[in-house]
C-alpha cells in the first residue's frame, strides 16, 4: 500500500488556491478595470503612455488586475505593426532609492553575465546605463513598479524617467511607469513634481466586501475544489471573516485553503464552518507568531511587560505602569531599559502590528490626552505563541516565568 495517495475528496487543482495563481478572468473590479483600460488606451494608440499610480491595501487586486490587463495589452498590439511593447516588472521591497531602482532595472534588462553592482556608480552613470538599455528594447515600454512606496523620498527617478524623452535623454523609447503602492500615506508624501508626473492617472482600488469576496471566492473554488467538498455556507463564512477584517482576496483565499488543508488532515472529506474557524485561528497564530518573531530585543521586553500585566487581568495598562514592568524584566535579563518614550514606540509598532490594542483617552479637564494598551489576541494564544517560540529571544522567558506565577 503506498504511502502517499492523491487527494480525491478536497482539492482538486490546489495551486488555484496559491498567491502566485493568475486567474484567467477577474471578479468585482469592472470600475477599476474601466479607468485602468483608459489609460492604457495611449499604448495601443501607438503613443506615449500615461504613467499610473494605483494604490489601496493589501490583497485587494492591484497585482492580479495589472497582470490581467498588460497580459492582454501584449497579446492585442501585436496586431498593429508599428507598437512593439515590452513590460519590465520589478518589485521595490528593500529599493530605498532611485538610484537603486535603476540598477536594478539596469540588471532586469541586461543578459545575467552582464549584471552590475547595485553600488558603487556615480548617479548619472547608472541613469545613462538604463537610458541606453531602454533605447536598445525601442518602441514602448511599461515599467511596473510594484511597492514603489520603498522608495522612500529618493523618489527623483519617479520624475526623471517618464521625463526622459522631453529632457533629450531618450528618442527611439516612448516610457511609462505604473507605481503600485499599499501604502495609503505614499500618494500625500510624493513631492508636487513628482506627483504631477507620476500620478497623471490614478486608480484605487478599496477594500472588497463580503459579496464581491464571495464572487472571488466562488470563482476559485470551482477549480480548486471538489463540488463535494465544502458546505454552502463555508465560502460566505470566509468572505464574511476576510470582508470585516482586512476586506482583502488574500486573506478570504487563505482562510479556505487553510480551512481545506485542516479538513484533509483530519481525514474528512467535507469543509465545514468549523474548519473555517479554525483556520482563522491558525492563521492568525501564524501572522502573530511571525511578527513577534520579527521583533527587535526591546519589542520583546515590551511585549513581554504587557504579558505579565496582563496575567495579573490589569490591562489595559497606562504607559506609566507598563515601563516600570519593561524596565524590570529588561534589567533582569541584562539590557539596559530604554527611555519611556522610546519604549512607548515600541508600543505603538506592537499596536500597528495587531498584538496590541491602544486606547486613547483623555484627561478630565486639565485636557490632554494619554495612551493605554491592552493585548489584542487573547492572552491564551499569545502566551501559547510564546511557548512555542523556544529559541526567540531570553526576554520572553520573564513571560513564561509570569505565567507559571500566574498558574500557582
Ligand atoms: N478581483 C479579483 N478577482 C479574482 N481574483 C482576485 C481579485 N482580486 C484579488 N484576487 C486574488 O487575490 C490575491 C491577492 O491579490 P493581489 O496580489 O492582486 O493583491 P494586491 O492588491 O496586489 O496586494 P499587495 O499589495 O499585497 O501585493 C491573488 O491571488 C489574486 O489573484
Amino acid at each position: 500500500m503506498p504511502l502517499f495517495d492523491r487527494d480525491t475528496s478536497i482539492f482538486s487543482d490546489e495551486d488555484v488556491l496559491r498567491e502566485d495563481y493568475q486567474p484567467e478572468s477577474i471578479q468585482e473590479r469592472d470600475e477599476e478595470i474601466d479607468t485602468y483600460m483608459a489609460s492604457l488606451q495611449p499604448v495601443i494608440n501607438g503613443a506615449q503612455p500615461r504613467n499610473l499610480f494605483l494604490y489601496g491595501k493589501a490583497g485587494v487586486g492591484k497585482t492580479a488586475v495589472t497582470r490581467y490587463l498588460l497580459s492582454h495589452l501584449e497579446r492585442d498590439v501585436d496586431a498593429y505593426d508599428d507598437v512593439a511593447l515590452t513590460v519590465v516588472w520589478l518589485n521595490c521591497n528593500n529599493l530605498s532609492s532611485s538610484y537603486q531602482v535603476a540598477a536594478n532595472l539596469v540588471n532586469e534588462l541586461r543578459p545575467p553575465s552582464q549584471q552590475i553592482s547595485t553600488t558603487g556608480y556615480p548617479r548619472q552613470t547608472v541613469f545613462d546605463m538604463l537610458y541606453t538599455e531602454l533605447e536598445s528594447i525601442g518602441g514602448t515600454v511599461l515599467i511596473v513598479l510594484d511597492e514603489i512606496d520603498h522608495i522612500g523620498d529618493d523618489d527623483g527617478i519617479l520624475y526623471e524617467l517618464p521625463r526622459a524623452r522631453a529632457n533629450g535623454y531618450l528618442s527611439s523609447v516612448k516610457p511609462g511607469i505604473i507605481g503600485i503602492s499599499n501604502d495609503l500615506s505614499f500618494h500625500d508624501s510624493l513631492s508636487p513634481k513628482v506627483k504631477d508626473t507620476l500620478c497623471e492617472e490614478e486608480v484605487h482600488f478599496p477594500p472588497y466586501t463580503a459579496g464581491e469576496l464571495r464572487s472571488i471566492l466562488e470563482q476559485r473554488a470551482e477549480n480548486a475544489l471538489y463540488e463535494t467538498a465544502y458546505e454552502t455556507n463555508v465560502l460566505s463564512l470566509c468572505a464574511a471573516l476576510a470582508a470585516q477584517d482586512t476586506g482583502s482576496a488574500r486573506q478570504a483565499l487563505d482562510l479556505l485553503y487553510k480551512a481545506g488543508d485542516i479538513t484533509r488532515a483530519a481525514d474528512e472529506t467535507t469543509i465545514r464552518e468549523s474548519h473555517v474557524r479554525d483556520a482563522q485561528q491558525a492563521l492568525e497564530r501564524g501572522q502573530i507568531r511571525q511578527g513577534m518573531m520579527e521583533l527587535t530585543r526591546h519589542g520583546h521586553l515590551a511585549l513581554a511587560a504587557v504579558l505579565s500585566i496582563a496575567i495579573s487581568d490589569e490591562t489595559p495598562a497606562r504607559v506609566r505602569e507598563i515601563y516600570p514592568e519593561y524596565s524590570a524584566i529588561a534589567e533582569r535579563f541584562g539590557t539596559k531599559p530604554l527611555v519611556r518614550r522610546r519604549m512607548h514606540d515600541h508600543l505603538s509598532d506592537l499596536a500597528m502590528q495587531g498584538i496590541l490594542k491602544r486606547y486613547a483617552r483623555n484627561h478630565g479637564r486639565s485636557g490632554g490626552q494619554y495612551y493605554e494598551y491592552d493585548l489584542d489576541v487573547t492572552l491564551e494564544l499569545a502566551l501559547d505563541v510564546v511557548d512555542e517560540l523556544e529559541d526567540v529571544d531570553i526576554s520572553l522567558e520573564a513571560v513564561r516565568g509570569a505565567k507559571l506565577r500566574g498558574l500557582r
